[in-house]
């Protein structure tokens, strides 16, 4: 499957990078408004290809997108120190009106995979630009803070993170829902596990897992600039579940027609994931204060779709 990649700064070459390690792509091609960029990782990237598979790695104009089954959009601006996802909304959103037409011109018929910030919003202006049905536009959403929190309960239980069964819900940002009472280890509620491995998780442990999976962006923005490779494994996962049909399930965002009273919202809840796109959704098991907070989620992402200027 040819996999194209629109904005190929750190998110989009780290994706590319993940691709090819991956092998999950017969062809990646990269595009943006700096074609020397595109070229350079492109050429960059390439060189690591006899080290690891046979994924042909291009870049090019919108052109060279034509037949590719999935495309990445992680063009325009990135935050910077001390900004928030929602600042970039305005500038994103106009990048994504110039992108998401040239990609629906020349590969009418590939999935989006959104990663641009805030990612919820920007997966319910592209689902809006293209004109593609929601299963199609799909958002990373919050995969990465989904890898954040098992990666965090991991380290304090002992544990492999890939054993853990827990997500966090509702924005990629600030608003996010770290959905704690259904998390398990294996089938065990990790409050359960916690005790039998005499790592209980207790009111402090709870209260920093939260605030270092809320807050792990910022740490580190601060320390390098920018995020990027969990970024760009994580993309590389679900393009790798879209091209094997095998309906795995993440944290990915899409546009929703009713989230705990709120109507036509994009976020992230649990999705089954194939080759069509989004194929379920998942109902997550919330306590009432998860349930409130996903609430609050989904109104405050409503009310920041519902200012931008389309
Ligand atoms: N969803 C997630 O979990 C994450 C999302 N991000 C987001 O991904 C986006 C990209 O971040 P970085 O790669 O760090 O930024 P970057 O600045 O390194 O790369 C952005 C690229 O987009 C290109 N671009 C801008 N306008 C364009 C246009 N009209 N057409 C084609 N290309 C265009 C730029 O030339 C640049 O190369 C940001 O919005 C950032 O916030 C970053 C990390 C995680
Ligand atoms: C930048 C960003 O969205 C993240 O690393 O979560």
């Amino acid at each position: 499957m040819k996999v194209g990649i629109v904005g190929t700064g750190m998110v989009g070459s780290a994706a590319a990078y993940a691709l090819g390690l991956r092998g999950v792509a017969s062809e990646v091609v990269l595009v943006d408004l700096d074609s020397a960029l595109a070229e350079a990782h492109a050429l960059d990237i390439a060189h690591a290809m006899p080290f690891a598979s046979g994924t042909s790695i291009a870049h090019g104009d919108y052109d060279r997108l034509q037949d590719a089954g999935v495309v990445i959009i992680a063009a325009g601006v990135a935050q910077r120190p001390g900004e928030t996802r929602t600042d970039l909304l305005g500038r994103n959103a106009g990048v994504f009106r110039t992108v998401v037409a040239e990609i629906m011109r020349v590969c009418p018929n590939a999935i989006l995979l959104v990663a641009s910030n805030p990612v919820d919003i920007m997966t319910q202006i592209a689902w809006v630009y293209s004109g593609l049905p929601a299963h199609r536009v799909i958002g990373s959403g919050t995969i990465l803070d989904t890898a954040r929190f098992r990666s965090l309960l991991g380290a304090h239980l002992r544990v492999s993170p890939r054993s853990i069964h827990a997500y966090v819900l509702g924005e990629h940002g600030d608003s996010q829902v770290l959905a704690w009472s259904g998390a398990r280890v294996g089938t065990v509620p990790i409050a359960l596990f916690g005790e039998q491995v005499s790592a209980p998780i207790t009111e402090e442990v709870r209260a920093k897992i939260d605030s270092e999976t809320r807050n792990a962006a910022y740490t580190i923005i601060k320390g390098k600039g920018s995020t990027y490779y969990g970024i760009g494994a994580g993309l590389a996962r679900i393009v790798g579940a879209i091209r094997q049909d095998e309906r795995a399930v993440f944290s990915v965002s899409s546009v929703t027609a009713f989230v705990e009273g709120v109507r036509d919202v994009a976020l992230s809840v649990p999705r089954v994931v194939g080759r069509q796109g989004i194929a379920t959704e998942l109902l997550p098991e919330l306590d009432a204060q998860e349930r409130r907070a996903l609430q609050q989620s989904a109104s405050l992402l409503r009310g920041l779709f519902e200012a931008a200027t389309l």
